[in-house]
């Protein structure tokens, strides 16, 4: 292993490869202290990344996170780049093939050697991890993209996250979830959702042990503020080919009690009379220092403010989620902030504000193997250059920004608390207009008060918390603590201090909140499958909307979600557009008529403006007909289960499954006045047949790739068995015409079909595959039985990795690999996509006849 035996070219790239982080930047931006790269004509140069803040160090001095010993090692760690990490997701078909090949192959093939040429591990195994799902590499992600020594590794790591069977995320971050103890029947809330992984993660969990063609009985809704972030949650969670997950849009401190009113009880149903959850995810917006080794560029924005200005909003979203969870469930809080102020200071604060309802769980014996720190219980608190030990040492403009629970003692929490309240050193508070309550102008106490008090100690458990330092384990820095709930909350809450929440969504702005860690680049890549026409600033629906919905109403609908409750906001909303149609002239109606499709009314659902519906199907003709053409057994539940998002019931195109628990929970969201804001929900099963040839077939639904896995063992006609070299040349060639079928009874079959979908199972008794050999789901491709011929509808990634797969599939007997039978037919390079929606990224090859 490592760079041992490498050749001279391999080794070269290496050290040409071994970075720094560089950026570019434009010659006339902080060109103080760069060399300008004179080979680019002086319009460019290339300059590293500062590692260095002096503000940064003083701070985290002063706290002792670490020990003064080690600092130096600590600042070394936080400079270097941080090596790659990865997850397998287990409940993938293939993880016994991927894993197989991570350590039969790229653990022995992979070169690597240290700074000074020794030999070191490439990958290695993450050991607290259960499983062997969590891999680590020796190399960093930009070392990774550009070293062509690598590069084979680097495209299967991308192919594999793009289909979902692994997913790229940094180890720190895979650690929240594993503390939450999650169970397939939970219900969880992950209230800070977006990019996804953690979700992703969740999602693996509750699907752990489940059997092919069944769901879990527990689901997760995954919400998050920021829309253009729902998106990419959205993308990031359909590789999961999901039934089990709604996706919602809410300010998570806001997030809606579902529950039916007390006058509904007698009503019969729903099931579900409350959205509690048996799990909560609190990963919440943070400062995001942990991730200095990931994001260099964090060096020079750093300031301490940026902790000070997320406490308040911190304390409320965690709140609102201890108040969502059920008694006797599990909460995670989790920053990938190193920041007391972010971290104990809010834990603190939620137990003091719960009175003795919930507790912090000790876990230190779960994960052993995880190097980590207890949470500490002194800090002091940082505000305009200086340091404070005790609420007492706060001036008083200052007292909405540092206040009292954000200190160890959470002193003076009580007498806040009161709506009239005094500030702690018996001067009046401060009016919003500058005097005290007598009108009289407040001294400019500008000079610093000074405590000569100790530091503060808590009393709470903090100790119980854990943070994770990069130097420990070669990580980033992720802070996690863990309650449980042992009663309903206290029924009166403190009053939330004047100016603490404003300055919260101030300074949430100016920070970027997606430093927590997670390796999701796939802004970039998206082939996520938007709304019909919808547009890029809306709500995407993989399984979004079916008709074109406003631009702008969508955006404001979302900004304005994120500076009042959605609620008043968004009745706000309706409520100027409504007076503006009234308005409006009768010719000016009329002529809005002759505006196309652009203008056309937008979709509601329930009280959100902009968003489409969410609609049980209940078109039992068009149910039954599909039941019937692939002879679904009355044993699976699908009368109850399917969802459109088209109020307009005779232009559904996509019809959606979802599993029971969340059918119970759109229920519940029916029944109780449309709470929640469902950006997305269901697993696409079935989708409409829109080119000539598919409209004159009998069923004009064909079933979707991401729904063939659920409903492959429960369906009975329109299916196909071929032989692994069968099914390679349909791969290969994407579509093959009845009598090229190497087997003829296959051929027979195949003409004997329904024109429409069908499934092309690969029938592979007597061969066995690289990992396992044994499968226990059959690999099966969704395919389209024409008048000549048969041609895959598989999206074009899925195609290349099925197709390594079955080549690499070897004879019992003969030990060979699929045999390459000489080609039948040219490869078809240039398939259009199927459908006038472009679905997705399925591919269906025309007929060549
Ligand atoms: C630390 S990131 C979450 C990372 C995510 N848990 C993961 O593992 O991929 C914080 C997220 O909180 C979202 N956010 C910020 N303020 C929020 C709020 N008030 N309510 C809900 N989400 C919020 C941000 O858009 C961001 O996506």
């Amino acid at each position: 292993m490592g760079g041992r035996g490498r050749s001279r070219t391999q080794r070269k790239h290496f050290s040409q490869n071994r970075e720094n982080v560089w950026k570019r930047s434009k010659s006339d931006a902080s060109a103080i202290d760069t060399p300008a790269d004179t080979n680019n004509g002086g319009k460019f140069h290339w300059e590293p990344f500062k590692t260095q803040n002096p503000a940064f160090d003083e701070y985290y001095k002063e706290q002792g996170i670490v020990s003064s010993e080690e600092w130096d090692t600590f600042i070394k760690f936080l400079r270097t780049p941080l090596p790659a990490a990865f997850r397998i997701n287990s409940s993938n078909q293939f993880y016994k093939d991927i894993l197989f090949r991570l350590e039969n192959d790229f653990m022995k093939s992979l070169p690597a050697e240290d700074t000074d040429g020794n030999a070191v591990n490439a990958i290695e195994v993450l050991p607290w991890y259960p499983d062997h799902l969590a891999w680590q590499s020796y190399y960093s992600r930009n070392q990774l993209r550009k070293n062509q020594a690598l590069e084979q590794f680097h495209e299967f790591l991308k192919l594999e996250n793009e289909i979902g069977n692994i997913t790229r995320q940094e180890a720190v971050s895979m650690v929240p979830p594993l503390f939450l103890d999650v169970r397939p029947d939970h219900f969880v809330l992950d209230m800070c959702a977006a990019p996804g992984s953690k979700t992703f993660q969740l999602l693996e969990m509750i699907y752990k042990l489940t059997e092919p063609g069944t769901l879990p009985t527990g689901m997760i809704i995954a919400n998050d503020l920021d829309v253009q972030r729902c998106n990419l949650l959205i993308h990031q969670t359909k590789r999961m080919c999901t039934a089990n997950l709604i996706v919602t849009n809410h300010e998570a401190q806001n997030f809606p009690s579902c529950h039916l009113h007390k006058n509904s009880e007698n009503i019969n149903g729903p099931a579900l009379r409350q959205l509690q959850f048996d799990r909560v995810l609190c990963d919440v917006p943070c400062s995001g220092d942990g991730t200095l080794r990931k994001a260099p560029d964090m060096w020079k924005k750093w300031n301490a403010g940026m902790g000070n200005g997320l406490f308040g909003l911190q304390v409320q979203i965690a709140m609102r989620g201890l108040a969502l969870l059920k008694v006797g469930g599990r909460m995670v809080y989790s920053t990938c902030s190193m920041n007391p102020v972010e971290n104990e200071a809010v834990v603190a604060e939620l137990l003091r504000r719960c009175k003795g309802t919930v507790e912090l769980v000790d876990v230190s014996t779960e994960l052993p193997q995880l190097a980590r720190r207890p949470g500490v219980k002194t800090w002091k608190v940082r505000d305009k250059g200086l340091w404070l030990t005790s609420y007492k040492d706060v001036r008083r403009n200052r007292q909405s920004v540092a206040p009292p629970g954000m200190f160890p003692s959470g002193k003076l929490y009580d007498e806040i608390s009161e709506p009239d309240e005094e500030t702690a050193n018996g001067q009046t508070c401060e009016n919003s207009n500058g005097t005290n309550e007598n009108g009289g102008e407040l001294i400019d106490d500008s000079v610093a008060p000074t405590s000569n008090v100790e530091a503060e100690v808590s009393d709470l458990p903090l100790e119980r918390c854990m943070r994770i330092v990069p130097h420990d384990q070669n990580s980033g820095a992720f802070f996690i603590a863990v309650f449980q709930k042992l009663l309903p909350l206290p029924v009166s809450m403190p009053v939330q201090r004047k100016g603490t929440r404003g300055e919260s969504q101030k300074q949430l702005n100016e920070v970027e909140a997606d430093k927590n860690g997670d390796d999701n680049d796939v802004s970039g890549e998206m082939d996520v499958q938007m709304s019909e026409a919808a547009p890029a600033a809306s709500l995407v629906d993989t399984v979004i909307c079916e008709i074109p919905s406003d631009a702008d109403q969508n955006k404001n609908l979302v900004e304005t979600g994120t500076r009042e409750t959605p609620s008043d906001a968004d009745q706000k909303k309706i409520n100027e557009q409504d007076e503006k149609e009234e308005n409006r002239t009768s010719d000016e109606k009329a002529d809005a008529k002759t505006v196309p499709d652009k203008k056309r009314k937008l979709q509601m659902q329930g009280r959100w403006r902009g968003v489409d519906p969410v609609i049980f199907y209940k078109d039992e003709t068009v149910v039954g007909k599909i039941m019937d053409f692939y002879g679904i057994k009355e044993s699976f539940p699908i009368r109850g289960h399917l969802i459109t998002r088209n109020e307009d019931m005779s232009h559904v195109k996509r019809i959606y499954y979802v599993s029971n628990s969340v059918k119970e929970a759109l229920e519940l969201n029916l029944l109780g006045g449309q709470q929640l804001k469902i950006a997305a929900v269901g697993l696409k099963m079935f989708e409409r047949q829109t080119s000539k040839e598919g409209t004159s077939a009998p069923c004009l639904f064909r079933i979707s790739s991401e729904g063939l896995p659920l409903i492959l063992p429960h369906i009975t006609k329109q299916i196909l068995y071929a032989s692994p070299i069968d099914f390679k040349h349909l791969l290969q060639y994407k579509s093959i015409k009845f009598p090229d079928f190497v087997d003829p009874s296959l051929r027979e079959k195949a003409s004997d079909l329904i024109l429409g979908c069908c499934v092309v199972i690969l029938r592979a008794e007597g061969w066995v595959s690289s990992g396992s050999g044994e499968d226990a789901m059959p690999i099966a491709i969704g395919c389209w039985r024409g008048r000549t011929n048969v041609s895959v509808m598989v999206n074009a990634n899925d195609c290349q990795e099925l197709l390594e797969r079955v080549s690499a599939l070897r004879s019992d007997e003969a030990s060979e690999p699929v045999a390459d039978a000489a080609p039948i037919l040219e490869p078809i390079n240039d398939v259009p996509i199927p459908e006038a929606s472009g679905s997705d990224s399925t591919v269906m090859a025309p007929e060549t006849s």
